[in-house]
């Protein structure tokens, strides 16, 4: 019997990372190739004439699993009854700004979004969240939406993981596939920490493998850390194709559960493992079945991984700081 279609919301439609991503999940690529789903697009003003020309597009594609579009400017609307929602829409970083230039614009848009989805979205709804400070529009999110459990607000972290195992799949000539385990921590800026301690490449450890360590250490580090900066300075435009595609890997592995025997990273509500802060939305390794993530327990943190993680820590507690003194 075919299965129920289930509302997949999109904010910031019309964007970038919205015209990527829109597709991939009427093929099935984020909820699985029998699965019918009912996009809503959220978009400003400005670009409704844009966002209707998305709609047009998606029409023209006769999407077989495609059961409708609601493509609206009004935030009631396009919440109403969704199961997901990937929070794209805000105010992109462009060349040059730091993710903090664009704090306060976002700030106030998660606050109200938050209330949308509180008061109209379906009840269990998971939530994405893309737009930069992509962990900081999270948190406000989650404050401002006190129903949604926190465990269903996330943001998105998977782009850099999957960064970090392309960058060790080139290293070693192998492919990205063979390529498990890897580990990004804390916020998705420049001082995430990438952590490729417990990863493996054809199921041998991935240290053991490269044996280089101040390659391990440093350029690859900073590699991962700097590629949205890098894509941005190359494309003049952000990385729209792999954020969608890191977007649907997210939502697809929460829903339907992560391989054995491998983890992924998401930014989740932090409980305090690994010493983390309790509230922050920090990025740890997870797995997931039957729809909840759990965060990979007891893995052995050297110093030099503390010192990492406790900084892009650090970095967050100021976010939030920053994000709060947005509010007042
Ligand atoms: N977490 C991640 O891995 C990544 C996050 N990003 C972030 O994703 C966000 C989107 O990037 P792009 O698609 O390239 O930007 P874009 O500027 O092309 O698209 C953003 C869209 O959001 C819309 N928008 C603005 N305010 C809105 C609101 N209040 N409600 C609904 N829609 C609204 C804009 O009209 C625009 O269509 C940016 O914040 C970017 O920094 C980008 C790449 C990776
Ligand atoms: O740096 C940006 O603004 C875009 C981004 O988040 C990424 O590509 O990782």
């Amino acid at each position: 019997m075919a299965k129920e279609p289930v509302r997949v919301l999109v904010t910031g439609a019309a964007g970038q990372i919205g015209y990527a991503l829109v597709p991939m999940i009427a093929r099935g690529v984020m909820l699985g190739p029998d699965q019918p789903v009912i996009l809503h697009m959220l978009d400003i003003p400005p670009a409704a004439e844009a966002l209707n020309g998305v709609k047009m597009e998606l029409i023209d594609a006769a999407f077989p699993l495609l059961k409708g579009v609601v493509a609206t400017t009004d935030v009631v609307e396009a919440c109403t009854g969704v199961n997901i929602a990937v929070m794209v829409g805000g105010f992109p970083r462009k060349e040059g700004m730091e993710r903090k230039d664009v704090m306060t614009k976002n700030v106030s848009i998660y606050k109200s979004q938050a209330s949308a989805l509180e008061k109209h979205a379906a009840a269990n709804c998971k939530v994405l969240v893309v737009a930069n400070p992509a962990n900081t529009n999270a948190l406000i999110l989650k404050e401002f939406a006190p129903s949604i459990p926190e465990k269903n607000i996330t943001c998105l972290t998977r782009l850099d993981h999957n960064r970090a195992l392309g960058q060790i799949a080139e290293k070693l000539k192998v492919q990205v596939s063979d390529v498990k385990n890897a580990i990004i921590w804390g916020n998705h800026s420049s001082t995430q920490y990438p952590d490729v301690n417990h990863a493996t490449a054809c199921g041998k450890p991935v240290r053991e493998l490269v044996k280089n360590d101040a390659w391990l250490n440093g350029e690859f580090i900073t590699t991962v850390q700097q590629r949205g900066a890098a894509i941005i300075k190359a494309r003049k435009l952000s990385s729209a194709l792999s954020a969608a595609s890191g977007a649907c890997d997210h939502i697809r592995d929460w829903v339907l559960g992560t391989p054995e025997g491998t983890w992924v990273s998401m930014g989740v509500y932090s409980d305090g493992s690994y010493n983390v802060p309790a509230g922050l939305i920090y990025s740890f390794p997870v797995t997931c079945r039957n729809g909840e993530w759990t965060i990979v327990q007891g893995l052995p943190i050297d110093e030099f991984s503390r010192k990492k993680m406790d900084a892009t820590a650090d970095e967050l507690s100021e976010e939030k700081a920053l994000a709060y003194s947005c509010l007042s």
